[in-house]
Formats: C-alpha cells, structure tokens, sequence
C-alpha cells in the first residue's frame, strides 16, 4: 500500500457503503489495540464517571495524583492544533471530536456504522456524566450526538456542510444506562444545501428525532466531499 492509499484508507467517512453487511461496516477506523491517547482517554471516561456519579469524604490524596498527572502530560506532550491538520478527517482531527474523538475523554464515543443504502448507526449506552434529569440523559448531549450523527450520514453520502439549522424534538426521556440507537440518513441535496434526519430509540421507544439543514462551504474541493467539515 502506498503512504497515499494508506492515508487514504485512515480517512474518516471514507468507508463504501455498498459494501455493508448486514451488520453494518465501521465508518471510522477502529484502533482494535488501544495504546496511547486512546487508552489514556478510556482510563479517563472512567474517572469522569466516577466524579460525576459519587462523593468522596476525602480527595486530596486523589486530587494531588491527578495534579501531577496533569503537569506530566502538560510538560511531555506535544499539542496538536488545527492548523497542523492540513484537512478535514484525519485522525488527528477527529481524535478529538467530543461525540466520536477517541482521544477525547468527554466522547462517548460514538462507534458508528454504515449500511449499504448510506444509513449510519451508532448502538451506545450513556452513564451518569451525560445526566439532565434524573436518571436520564441530557437534552444537549442528544442535540451534539445528533449533529455528528446526521454529520456523518451526510459524509457516507459524500458531502459535507456546516450546521446551519438543526431541530430536535424530545418525544420520550432518553434513560441512562439503558441500549440507545442513533441512525441517521441523508434525505436530499439541492445545490449546496442538504438536508439530513435522524432517530434516537431506546429499545422501541422514540426518544428524540432530528432535522438538520447543512450548508456546503464555498470553494470545497471534489476529494474533500467525504470528509467532515466541523467548527
Ligand atoms: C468524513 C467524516 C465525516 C465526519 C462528520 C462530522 C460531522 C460533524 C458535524 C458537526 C457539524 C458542525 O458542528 S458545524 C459547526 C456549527 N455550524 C456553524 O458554525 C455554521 C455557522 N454558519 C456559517 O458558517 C454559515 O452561515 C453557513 C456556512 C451555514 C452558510 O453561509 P454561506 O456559505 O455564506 O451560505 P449562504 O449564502 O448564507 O446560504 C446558502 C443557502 O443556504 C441557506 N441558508 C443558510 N443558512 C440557513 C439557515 N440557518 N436556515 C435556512 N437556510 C439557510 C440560504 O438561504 C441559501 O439558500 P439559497 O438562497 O441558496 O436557496
């Protein structure tokens, strides 16, 4: 494989539907031996969980501990910023995506896949640091996964566009802890616009449904099309 083909191949979204199961196919590439960053941030999510969801007679032993970890990371790692991107979809740049980013601790992440009419699925369970309600999960947390979700339908359809009208409506509290289904599909492209809609089910429950508007940017170049496009 040249390095092309193979940087080609570690794109986001750039998966062939047609070539689905019935399963579905993962549409970002999968780190099946988790080392580095990702691992880091999988340790992460759990303290996130555990913070979040209990109190502690006393944390300054823990809060010391992850001081000095911070000071470590800080002083050992070296920043990866946007501009050193040089496109959109690439590993670097959706690691640290807040719905699917790998590397992001605050993603739950999202693990979606595509079938072969261009649907895109993503089965997860949401724990108490995604919490509104009681007991279920909040209202902006379904909104950011809906964007991203109805993000990548519209990249499993090579295009992309920025949000520029998103409507939710809650139908039913989305619980914690309990198999949620996100799939979202493209529905219509009109020049630069398209237009993309999603569901979110908990068993055969509708929590929420989703309606985005996306605009193409000016200028956005053929080899582009099938990568994400995010502010
Ligand atoms: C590969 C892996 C994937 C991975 C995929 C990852 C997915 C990530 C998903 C996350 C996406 C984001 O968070 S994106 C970040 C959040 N969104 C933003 O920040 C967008 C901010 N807004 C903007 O930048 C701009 O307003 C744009 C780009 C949306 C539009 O500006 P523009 O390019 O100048 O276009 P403009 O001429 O105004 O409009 C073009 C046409 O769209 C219509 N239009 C524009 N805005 C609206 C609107 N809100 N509601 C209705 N219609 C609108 C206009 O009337 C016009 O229609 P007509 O006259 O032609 O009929």
């Amino acid at each position: 494989m040249t390095a092309s083909n193979e940087a080609e191949q570690n794109q986001v979204g750039t998966a062939d539907p047609a070539a689905a199961s019935s399963e579905g196919i993962p549409l970002l590439p999968q780190d099946e031996t988790p080392s580095g960053s990702t691992e880091l941030a999988r340790e992460l999510r759990r303290l996130r969980g555990l913070v979040a969801g209990s109190v502690y007679e006393d944390v300054h032993d823990a809060v010391r501990t992850v001081r000095e970890l911070a000071d470590h990371l800080e002083a050992v790692g070296k920043p990866v910023r946007p501009k050193d991107y040089g496109t959109w979809g690439t590993p670097e740049h959706i690691g640290a995506n807040p719905a699917i980013g790998q590397r992001n601790p605050v993603s739950p992440p999202l693990e979606p896949v595509v079938f072969p009419d261009a649907t895109v699925r993503a089965d997860l369970e949401l724990g108490i640091e995604y919490q509104g309600p009681p007991g279920c999960v909040h209202g902006g947390i379904v909104a950011l996964l809906f964007d991203e979700m109805l993000g990548l339908a519209n990249a499993a359809s090579k295009s992309v566009g920025m949000t520029a009208d998103l409507r939710i409506t809650y139908s039913s509290p989305t619980p914690l802890y309990a198999p949620l289904r996100f799939e979202a599909r493209q529905d219509r492209v009109e020049g630069r616009k398209i237009w993309a809609s999603a569901t979110l089910h908990a068993g055969n429950t509708l929590c929420a449904s989703a309606e985005g508007l996306f605009v193409e940017p000016c200028g956005i170049r053929d080899h582009e099309r099938s990568r994400p496009i995010e502010g």
